[in-house]
């Protein structure tokens, strides 16, 4: 059995965590930690990984904790930036036997969604995100817009591929953030839970690739796969489920 311990195991996703963990027939719920707990009740001795989805400005700091701990950990908070990832790298390095995942998105019909972008993005001149979700949720845009604007982008850099056409003269914000060239729009909604938009566009056609998570339950498969494979790579961190699939 695969002893998985729950960081945030109160919030949304913690508590989803908990009940996959308990019902998947491989592994099993070791501590179930949230706000204000001691991380340094985890240790090697106890749990073999670690799943951590708490919030932005906390994530970070629980993430290096784990790492010195000795423990694998699987990340799905969002915020994550280069200088946050180069702080998990410098961690590592004290800690060669560890190993560190973060997902922006354990859902497959978006890791699909997303992969399916990156490959449709060197065939359209114009490309927008939209991501739409609950109104709990406290970033904006999401990690998964944010790491789809830089998969498209970096797929028309390799192109050759020239600024997306936009004659917008005004703008009092109706055109959303732009992340790396892409306009990124983000809608809070009750009733959604999360869902996200690639909008592509040339002279006379349009490629819509639409991804939904109706519920939390869509990210389990996805949490479960990257804690089965946790510890492959020690010493890494490494980004994106498309790793564990056969894309
Ligand atoms: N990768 C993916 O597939 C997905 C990622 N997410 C991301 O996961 C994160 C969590 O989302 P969600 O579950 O909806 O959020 P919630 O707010 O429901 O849950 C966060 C939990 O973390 C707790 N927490 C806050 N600070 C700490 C800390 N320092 N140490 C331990 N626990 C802490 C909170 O406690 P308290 O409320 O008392 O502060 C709360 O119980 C977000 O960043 C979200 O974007 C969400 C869905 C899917
Ligand atoms: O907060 C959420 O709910 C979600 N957060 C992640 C994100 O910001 O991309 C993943 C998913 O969209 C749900």
């Amino acid at each position: 059995m695969i002893r998985v311990s729950v960081v945030g195991a109160k919030g949304r996703m913690g508590a989803t965590v908990v009940d996959a963990v308990k019902n998947a027939p491989d592994t099993e719920l070791a501590k179930a930690l949230d706000a204000g707990d001691d991380l340094t009740q985890i240790t090697p001795e106890n749990t073999d990984v670690v799943v951590e989805f708490t919030v932005p400005a906390a994530s970070l700091d629980n993430v290096l904790a784990l790492v010195n701990q000795g423990v694998n950990v699987v990340v799905g908070t969002t915020g994550w930036t280069d200088e946050k990832l180069a702080r998990v790298k410098e961690a590592l390095a004290s800690h060669p036997d560890v190993s560190v995942f973060i997902a922006p998105n354990f859902a497959i019909s978006t890791v699909l969604a997303e992969n399916f972008a990156a490959q449709a993005a060197k065939y359209f001149e114009s490309v927008e995100i939209v991501e739409m979700h609950h109104p709990n949720k406290v970033d904006a845009p999401s990690g998964t817009a944010i790491h789809t604007a830089h998969a498209i982008a970096a797929a028309r850099k390799d192109a050759g591929m020239g600024p997306i056409p936009d004659n917008t003269q005004t703008d009092g914000g109706s055109r959303g953030q732009v992340v790396d060239g892409i306009h990124v729009h983000a809608v809070r909604l009750r009733g959604l839970n999360a869902h996200e938009e690639v909008l592509f566009g040339n002279p006379g056609e349009q490629l819509v690739l639409r991804a939904d998570s109706f519920d939390r339950s869509s990210f389990m498969p996805g949490v479960l796969l990257a804690v089965r494979h946790a510890g492959e790579n020690p010493g890494t961190v490494t980004v994106g489920l498309d790793n564990y699939l056969d894309l």
